[in-house]
């Protein structure tokens, strides 16, 4: 394999008498779709957040593209390549579609936001964000209002935002949530082709999309990572099964 792009080397995070991250260290390798998965209450969302920044580790080390980030921060690490989709919405709903999707190019640029209107009139942030639009298929909505959107059409929104700022590594919390069949369908193929422009580590609940997709799958019981394997190998392992999977999924 290729040097990891993001790595992650004995992480810890309590929460009090609650260990949320026992010692996880996981790789993403250029190309790949690394899945975590595990029951409710695992630390999938917490650690997330601490590779996005938003949650200081107790102790171990974050390195993405060759450098220590674990001091960094939220900011720094985006500007730094790191993109990443929330579990709860970030958008700003009485903006519209376009609006919201500006406002992630803009964040790539690091220009002070002191304006809105003038904004809304570069050229090259409205293209970049035309663009990100377009390629998760919500071009055509780029003048309704947000908080018009359906669930699964935001959830497409915070993709393209992510996309706006041309990220190394993506970080996606649960992007399926809520889409139903068909929508789940249609951003498993669009993940499946963002791969090749940058590795995801991808926190999700469904397990069709994640055997799917991931190249890799770690799973998550009580803060601590239980196996690591192909899809293959998660599907047929004995404590996965006992921990997680149960009879859901046919080895
Ligand atoms: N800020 C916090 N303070 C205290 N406990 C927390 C905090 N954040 C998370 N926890 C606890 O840490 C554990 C891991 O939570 P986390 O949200 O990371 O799990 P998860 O695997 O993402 O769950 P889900 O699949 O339901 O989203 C849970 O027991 C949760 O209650």
């Amino acid at each position: 394999m290729t040097d990891a792009l993001l790595q992650i080397k004995g992480l810890n995070k309590a929460f009090g008498a609650l260990v949320a991250t026992d010692d996880v260290s996981l790789t993403l390798e250029p190309g790949e779709i690394h899945a975590l998965i595990g029951p409710n209450g695992a630390g999938k969302s917490t650690l997330i957040k601490q590779i996005a920044g938003g949650l200081k580790p107790d102790a171990g080390e974050i390195r993405f593209n060759g450098q220590d980030i674990t001091a960094l921060s939220t900011v720094a690490r985006a500007r730094a390549g790191l993109g990443r989709t929330f579990q709860i919405s970030s958008l700003a709903m009485e903006y519209t579609v376009l609006q919201n999707a500006v406002l992630g190019a803009l964040g790539h640029r690091g220009t002070v936001w002191r304006f809105f209107a003038p904004v809304m009139k570069n050229a090259d942030l409205r293209a970049a964000a035309l663009t990100a639009l377009e390629r998760v298929g919500l071009a055509d909505q780029a003048g309704k209002r947000t908080a018009d959107l359906s669930h699964g059409q935001r959830r497409l929104l915070e993709v393209a935002v992510a996309l706006t700022l041309h990220p190394k590594v993506f970080l996606m919390d649960e992007p399926m949530a809520g889409l139903g069949a068909s929508g789940s369908k249609r951003l498993t193929g669009f993940l499946d082709g963002l791969r090749r422009e940058a590795p995801i580590l991808l926190v999700e609940h469904d397990m069709d999309a994640v055997f799917a997709l991931a190249d890799r799958i770690s799973v998550l019981v009580y803060g601590k990572i239980i196996a690591t394997g192909t899809a293959q190998e998660i599907r047929a392992h004995p404590e996965v099964r006992e921990a997680y999977l149960g009879d859901e999924v046919p080895a």
